[in-house]
């Protein structure tokens, strides 16, 4: 198969969607493997680093869009890399699709089988693709907002553990999966009072066996969250409902009952964010106010820190990748259900159940598909 990789054009991604060692494993299974020129760069990796492990450096991503029988990639394809694909291609990357109503039609409309990471399972109930990036966004969300809740940044002038005799920040972290589980366990780290809040008992099991002490839980009821948010200095949002966009946990009107200056870091903005007066900001302008709460909605956070996050997604997305490319598409998903809850769309039907409840659309079960 032909694989390619165009270099990624979202602002400030500088992560690569094929490295050189997933390069290296689909030219030795015998793949064309085709990445843009410098599309490694922002990573660490440079054209030569590819071809040394036997892929081909292309001049224009447009080749690769037209060359390929595979595009892999890391963020949602922007509107002029839409308008490239086409029917019988795969298209293996982040979509997002639920809150992206014109993605989701410019893809339905070029017919391109598109898999998203985000949705793909493991036998544990888990999201192995989206897990990596979700440590990484987890671990940099207190980062982020403690800069946030720097006097010059808008917020509250906290420092993050307090000093002898001055209390520590107060952190609240709604969603205890795996960015909720990471952004906890650095702001404690850090010396933050630390609380997460989830609605699954289960999981809350999970996390006092192993971190009580490190931090505490309470379960996500509406009073719960009001009282908790009412003496935060930071909230970091972390729910996920797969493939659904993300229920909005905190409304405009409850802002009124935060302190001045806290900082809201959503880092579900990529599902449409979980708090009302989310809207999605870039790494040039992280930033914006809202009744004097500050928030941070970064969309694609681990591009910050490209070469971890680009080492760790693509030692989770490679054996899927060597599937698809091994088998084909159709024959990877009926062998493996897990890569099959990847699929998004085909051939102009939406695949995905929950995107098409999020934005009205009918869809197919991605078994139909198979038969298309
Ligand atoms: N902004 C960015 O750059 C990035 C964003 N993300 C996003 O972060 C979000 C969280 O991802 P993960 O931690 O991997 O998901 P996860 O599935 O591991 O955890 C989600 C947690 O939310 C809990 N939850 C669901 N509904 C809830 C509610 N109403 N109240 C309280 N808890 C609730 C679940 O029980 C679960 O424990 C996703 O939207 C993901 O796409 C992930 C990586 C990067
Ligand atoms: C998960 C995701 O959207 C990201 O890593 O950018
Ligand atoms: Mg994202």
């Amino acid at each position: 198969m032909i694989i390619g990789c165009p270099k990624e054009i979202k602002n400030q991604e500088y992560r690569v969607g094929i490295t050189p060692s997933a390069a290296f494993e689909a030219v030795h299974h015998g793949h064309n493997v085709l990445i843009e020129t410098n599309a490694g760069v922002g990573a660490g990796f440079s054209d030569a680093d590819y071809e040394a492990v036997g892929a081909k450096i292309v001049a224009k991503a447009s080749d690769i869009f037209e060359q390929s029988e595979m595009v892999v990639k890391v963020k949602e394809p922007q509107a002029v890399e839409r308008k490239q694909l086409r029917k019988g291609q795969v298209l293996f990357t982040y979509l997002h699709l639920a809150p992206d109503p014109e993605q989701t039609k410019d893809l339905l409309e070029s017919g391109v089988t598109a898999i998203a990471y985000e949705t793909v399972t493991d036998r544990n109930g888990g999201l192995p693709l989206l897990a990596p990036m979700s440590e990484v966004a987890g671990k940099l969300a207190p980062q982020v907002g403690s800069w946030a809740l720097q006097r010059a940044n808008g917020g509250r002038g906290v420092l993050m553990g307090g000093v002898p005799g001055v209390s520590p920040a107060k952190v609240v972290v709604i969603g205890g999966g795996n960015v909720g589980t990471h952004a906890a366990r650095v702001a404690a780290g850090m010396g933050a009072d630390v609380t997460v809040l989830d609605m699954s008992l289960d999981r809350m099991r999970y996390l006092d066996d192993v971190f009580g002490g490190t931090f505490k839980t309470s379960f996500a009821s509406k009073s719960n969250t009001l009282d908790l948010i009412a003496t935060a200095d930071m909230v970091v949002g972390a729910v996920l409902v797969p493939g659904a966009a993300a229920p909005k946990l905190i409304s405009r009107a409850e802002l009124a009952g935060m302190k001045p200056g806290a900082v809201l870091v959503d880092v579900a903005i990529d599902q449409g964010g979980c708090f009302e007066t989310s809207k999605a900001t870039t790494h040039d302008d992280p930033i914006y106010e809202v009744d004097g709460i500050v928030h941070y909605c970064v969309a694609n956070m681990p591009g910050a820190v490209a070469r971890t996050s680009t080492i760790a997604l693509g030692n989770a997305t490679m054996p899927f990748m060597l599937q698809l490319a091994n088998k084909g598409w159709k024959q990877a998903c009926s062998d493996n259900p897990h890569l099959m809850a990847g699929l998004n769309t085909h051939a102009g039907k939406l695949t995905y159940a929950a995107v098409g409840t999020a934005l009205g659309i009918e869809s197919i079960t991605p078994s139909d598909a198979l038969n298309i």
